[in-house]
């Protein structure tokens, strides 16, 4: 036992940490630039502008308390990945607590996401190893189909979403519930609703962070995006909700037919306490992990694509040397698969360069919190401080990149024309730290498949007399404002 005999006794000294350091740079609610932050239109450039002006940390005043905005790769890093396990809660938003999305991955902190990011991450593992062949073949069979629509309509300007989403979302459901979209499914979807999830979940976080005296007015501007973000991940819930009932129906354990099966065992496998006790279930575990796949996989796939065929329209010279690489690599009869992905350095690196250059995950799919007190580069955070880590930011960071606005595919290639280690390394559209995308592996092989398929059977431009928009709509994903586009099949 411990000897007190001769500890003398200490006088209190009570230390106010938040007296101590720095103060953050600060922006007050009623300040021009605090309303810019609450009433502007494109999100990721307002905060990258006041970083300009106030630094890459700065606080922002809100009705709630103050809302700090990470931004460069040093603080975010420092943030995500060196302390990774105090930035990694979520923010405690209204929006993110009721269902379906309270069941989400993503949404979820503490114990019962790290039981939930376990079983899930094992079930796909699980999954994918004996799938690859058969993966292959469903993504072929929908780009196929994608293909016949594009040649029908050839010479016609045409957004792409349409059939990406759909033959995407189908082949998915694949994945998931062992069949193809049909009729039913694809009724569920229009082929716009998606695109309205980025600004959406930006929009209802401000809307929640407002004066109450103020959200009327507030909600007469942007309630209109704020209720398709709710209505479509109520669908999406809707559809995951219908399918797994279906499959549970006639589930038998150890028998794996989809993905849905392996998370049932996935479910089966965390006992009934520790579920009890962590305040999960099936819903979190099955429901919730499937409508990632389908909503992550399906809409940030779609929106990948969106951009990045409007980049092989936007720059011809690159797209040609792409088109090259493929007819050299794949052969002008053959299709492009997996196998082929290693030894196409140009063609990744013209994806990698698109989702930098596009920014397509402006921001993480959730808002981060604390869940401590920390000092991060000397300045105090409060357990609870809710944060907007800026990752576009990261896109543009000047110390990172070379002429950061410009479209270089190229910069991601060594001096042999091999795909660049340390340029991959600086780029991070799957998020950074302990609540790294858990898709990502699927995610690439996703867009680098639908990519080069697409580059490797059309020569896309844009309609006669069309400049190049390459403006995005705000929100946590950055999706184009418009797509025009004109396909030209190549092997006419
Ligand atoms: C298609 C391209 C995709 C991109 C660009 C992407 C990107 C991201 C990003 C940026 C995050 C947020 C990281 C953070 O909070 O800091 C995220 C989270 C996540 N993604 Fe993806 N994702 C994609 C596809 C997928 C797919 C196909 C799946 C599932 C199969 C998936 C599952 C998840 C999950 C579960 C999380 C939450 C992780 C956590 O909070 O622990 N994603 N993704």
């Amino acid at each position: 036992m411990k000897n007190t005999d001769s500890v003398v006794a200490q006088p209190q000294i009570n230390l106010d940490i938040n007296k101590l350091t720095p103060s953050i740079p600060h922006i007050p609610f009623n300040s021009e630039d605090g309303q810019l932050f609450f009433w502007g239109e494109d999100y990721h450039l307002i905060i990258e502008s006041l970083s300009k002006k106030y630094g890459d940390i700065y606080s922002v005043e809100t009705a709630k308390g103050n809302l700090v905005v990470l931004n460069g790769y040093q603080y975010i890093k420092e943030a995500l990945v060196t302390q990774n396990d105090v930035f990694n809660v979520r923010a405690d938003y209204k929006i993110l607590q009721v269902a379906p999305q309270k069941h989400f991955l993503e949404l979820e902190a503490g114990e019962p996401w790290q039981v939930h990011r376990k079983v899930f991450a094992h079930a796909m593992r699980e999954y994918f190893a004996t799938r690859w062949d058969s993966i292959e073949q469903w993504m072929t069979t929908e780009i196929e189909d994608i293909a016949a629509v594009w040649q029908a309509d050839e010479g016609k300007p045409f957004d792409p979403n349409r059939e990406v989403s759909i033959k995407l979302a189908s082949f998915l459901h694949k994945v998931m519930f062992d069949d193809r979209f049909g009729e039913f499914e694809k009724g569920l979807f229009d082929e716009k609703s998606l695109s309205w999830l980025p600004n959406g979940f930006i929009n209802s976080t401000r809307y929640e962070l407002m004066p109450t005296e103020l959200q009327e007015k507030y909600y007469a501007q942007y309630g209109d995006a704020i209720e398709k973000f709710s209505g479509n991940l109520n669908a999406l819930d809707q559809y995951v909700s219908f399918n797994v009932d279906r499959r549970k129906a006639d589930y038998k354990p150890g028998e794996y037919r989809d993905l849905c099966d392996y998370l049932f065992a996935a479910n089966d496998s965390v006992d009934e306490q520790t579920k009890a006790a962590l305040n999960i279930d099936e819903k979190e575990i099955v429901i919730g992990s499937l409508t990632q796949v389908a909503g992550a996989g399906g809409g940030v796939g779609a929106f990948a694509m969106r951009w990045a065929l409007l980049y092989l329209a936007a720059f011809p010279k690159q797209q040609q040397r792409v088109q090259k690489e493929l007819d050299e690599v794949v052969g002008k009869n053959a299709v492009p698969l997996n196998k082929h992905k290693a030894d196409l350095p140009y063609t990744q690196a013209f994806i990698s360069e698109v989702l930098r250059h596009c920014s397509i995950t402006s921001m993480p799919a959730a808002n981060y919190a604390t869940s401590k007190d920390t000092l991060l580069d000397g300045y105090f955070l409060a357990e609870g401080t809710p944060l907007v880590i800026n990752n576009y930011s990261i896109t543009r960071d000047e110390t990172l990149w070379e002429n950061p606005h410009e479209f270089m595919p190229e910069r991601f290639l060594d001096e042999d024309g091999e795909l660049s280690k340390k340029q991959l390394g600086k780029a991070f559209p799957f998020g950074l730290g302990q609540r790294r995308c858990l898709g990502e592996h699927f995610g690439k092989y996703i867009i680098h498949t639908l990519f080069a398929q697409l580059a490797h059977k059309f020569e896309f431009s844009l309609p006669e007399g069309k400049q190049a928009n390459l403006k995005a709509i705000s929100g946590v994903f950055l999706v184009p404002e418009e797509v025009e586009i004109v396909a030209k099949s190549r092997n006419a």
